[in-house]
């Protein structure tokens, strides 16, 4: 029997407009295997970020459906929706979103200790995932002491920390110089292949995407798999 880590069903979107509705997308439908990653592509505009926060349980759809691992998300409360979250999803974003007056180390440490790991355990584990990503020398470092790349290094690690069935990223290699964003794209590659974590990427960058195993695009409030385009 298949795995479905996240699953949506007749998602729809619009925000409030004025007097009237902007819709974004409709009646759109999703689902992602147990390791398996997908990419999200569209044009600006087209609500890549929109269907990203909703799949994550970050915002509400106007009507439909999402389960993360069977639990659907938007019926829970807003504690049970952060538990859930916290077990089954990590999130990267195109700004790192660390925060700045902490180190990396205790960045990384953050969503364990959030989840009532032992400090020393987070610690290790923090360690561990910040060595994977090749910054075993800045762990002392605050963001604000790094480079863009090394952030979003420490911004993966974080995100890998507790051991997410899925990592949901929006435009990761986004804000980077070319030479910058083709190393995170090799990360990006290498934790695919090595681990057995989902993963859900939003980008412009089609090198990256056609590397996921499958390609869906998002264009005129529809969602299509283009895989065999
Ligand atoms: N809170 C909001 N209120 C009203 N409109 C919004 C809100 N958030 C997003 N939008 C609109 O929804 C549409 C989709 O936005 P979204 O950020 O999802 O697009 P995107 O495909 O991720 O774009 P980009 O590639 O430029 O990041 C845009 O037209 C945007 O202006």
């Amino acid at each position: 029997m298949s795995n479905q880590i996240i699953r949506a069903e007749k998602l729809s979107k619009s925000y409030k407009e004025g007097k009237g509705k902007l819709s974004i997308f409709d009646s759109i439908n999703f689902k992602l295997e147990e390791g398996e990653s997908v990419a999200i592509l569209g044009s600006s505009g087209s609500g890549k970020t929109t269907l990203l926060n909703l799949l994550g349980g970050l915002d509400k759809p106007n009507a439909g459906t999402v389960w993360v691992n069977g639990h659907d998300v938007h019926k829970l409360s807003e504690r049970k929706k952060g538990l859930v979250r916290n077990e089954y999803l990590g999130f990267v974003y195109q700004f790192h979103h660390l925060l700045p007056e902490f180190t990396a180390l205790e960045n990384v440490c953050m969503p364990l200790l959030i989840g009532k790991t032992p400090k020393a355990v987070a610690i290790e584990k923090a360690k561990e995932l910040l060595a994977r990503v090749g910054l075993s020398e800045r762990i002392a470092h605050k963001p604000s002491e790094l480079s863009g790349g090394e952030r979003q290094r420490v911004a993966i690690a974080r995100a890998l920390v507790n051991d997410p069935k899925c990592v949901l990223m929006d435009e990761p290699t986004g804000n980077l110089d070319e030479g910058t964003a083709n190393n995170v794209q090799q990360l990006i590659m290498e934790l695919k292949d090595q681990l057995k974590t989902s993963f859900v990427v939003v980008t412009h960058d089609l090198a990256l995407a056609r590397k996921m195993d499958r390609v869906m695009h998002l264009e005129e409030k529809t969602l299509k798999d283009i895989t065999e385009q």
